[in-house]
């Protein structure tokens, strides 16, 4: 086994080659689409990424994000569209010869291979030097903090170092782009914040461009420098995760991110700066201007986080309710409250710090900046997904 004699942690950022590690675009994909008989698995996915962003795919089962990865990686072949890497064109080249790095949630390493070995093979397969070889593998290692193990087997590493390997061997020899399918959903959950973290960290150190698939919103938001929402084949809305909490521009990706509360009501009054909805429940609530124009005097939801609902006295804000139930987790406090002869409305989700509980039975008033609150049309579908009515 070489020995390891590099000993700063520290990897230099990959050199401009034009394909994309450095500036411009890496990846741009256009109009992607892929049908299986009569399923359209992806339909018309168009995106740019930047140098050095980490963008998610995020969406519920079945929505394609898979799908969409692996046509960016060359394993499934598009009906129609196509994906340029660094300028290049790539749509119909194998997936070897596309020069992307990827991790998958299975590890696929060499099983009677050392750690050393399999980290080595990429640089091996391109005839890179040895004293090159050995200054990057080691350098890649250490990053990732498997030094210690150089000689030892797959088998006998836990998951989490297994995946480790997995994305040293991805790393060491710096594609342009790195694609990950759920490279931590065989981990528990504990292993998956320390390696969102080690990911999110040598990402950044890296300045590498990341396409990243997850269903799993938390991990999105923590890692995510752009989340493309998925449903139904199509992206939603690519954007930050700030732009998707607070400017959500569908009713599904309001549900999906965060659980919102969907509160129904008729336009009373537009301008360009707001809109004011009559709350089925009797109130008026300010929200955000409305997108759509075909919708002026109708009947839309006004959508709101509940960590963004605040109380006030009962009869003021945009509702009064009786608070139903109160669940400390942690320094937050979930609370629900049932509006004011609204006996058939939904109950309004709160999130509130533990120190402002209210309590069960007192009537309460609830309040919310204008810019915290979407609306929509009301002949959107919400698509809420599975998960949601666990997460309340
Ligand atoms: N090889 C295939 N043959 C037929 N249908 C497929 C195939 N691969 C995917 N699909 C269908 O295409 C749609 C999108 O699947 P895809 O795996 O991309 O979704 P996903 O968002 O990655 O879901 P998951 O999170 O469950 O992996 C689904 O309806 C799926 O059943």
């Amino acid at each position: 086994m070489p020995e390891l004699d590099v000993k700063a942690p520290t990897i230099p950022r990959p050199p401009d080659t034009g394909t994309g590690t450095g500036t411009g675009k890496p990846l741009s994909v256009t109009g992607l689409r892929k049908t299986y008989g009569g399923v359209t698995a992806v339909d018309e996915v168009s995106m740019e990424i930047a140098a050095g962003e980490f963008v998610t795919f995020l969406g519920s089962s079945g929505s394609g994000k898979t799908t969409t990865l692996m046509m960016i990686a060359g394993f499934c072949e598009p009906d129609s569209g196509s994906i340029v890497v660094g300028g290049r064109d790539v749509t119909r080249l194998a997936p070897q010869k596309r020069g992307l790095g990827f991790v998958f949630q299975q590890y696929l390493l060499f099983p009677h291979m050392t750690v050393w070995d399999n980290v080595a093979f990429p640089l091996q397969l391109r005839g890179t030097p040895k004293a090159e070889l050995r200054q990057r593998v080691g350098e890649t290692l250490e990053m990732a903090g498997l030094s210690g193990m150089t000689r030892r087997r797959p088998r006998e590493l836990s998951g989490g170092q297994q995946q480790r390997v997995a994305l040293c061997r991805a790393l060491v020899y710096r594609p342009p782009v790195i694609l990950m399918d759920e490279p931590l959903g065989a981990l528990d959950k504990k292993l998956r914040d320390q390696l969102q973290t080690e990911i999110k960290r040598i990402q950044r150190e890296l300045g590498l461009t990341v396409i990243y698939v997850t269903h799993d919103q938390e991990e999105a938001l923590v890692l995510s420098d752009r989340i493309a929402v998925m449903r139904d084949g199509r992206i939603d809305q690519f954007d930050t995760p700030r732009e998707l909490f607070e400017v959500p521009r569908t009713p599904f990706v309001a549900d999906f991110l965060g659980a919102a509360n969907f509160l129904a009501g008729s336009v009373e009054e537009r301008t360009p700066e707001h809109t004011r909805v009559r709350l089925d429940t009797g109130g008026l609530l300010t929200a955000r201007p409305l997108a759509n124009a075909d919708a002026d005097g109708g009947r839309v939801r006004a959508a709101v986080q509940p960590g963004r609902i605040g109380l006030c006295p009962a009869g003021t804000g945009f509702c009064t309710g009786t608070v139903e139930t109160v669940t400390y987790v942690g320094t937050l406090v979930r609370v629900t409250v049932r509006p004011v002869g609204g006996a058939d409305t939904d109950v309004v989700r709160l999130e509130l710090p533990a120190g402002r509980a209210p309590a069960p039975g007192e009537h309460v008033g609830l309040t919310a900046e204008f810019t915290d609150v979407g609306v929509f049309p009301d002949t959107e579908d919400a698509g809420v997904h599975p998960d949601a009515e666990h997460r309340g």
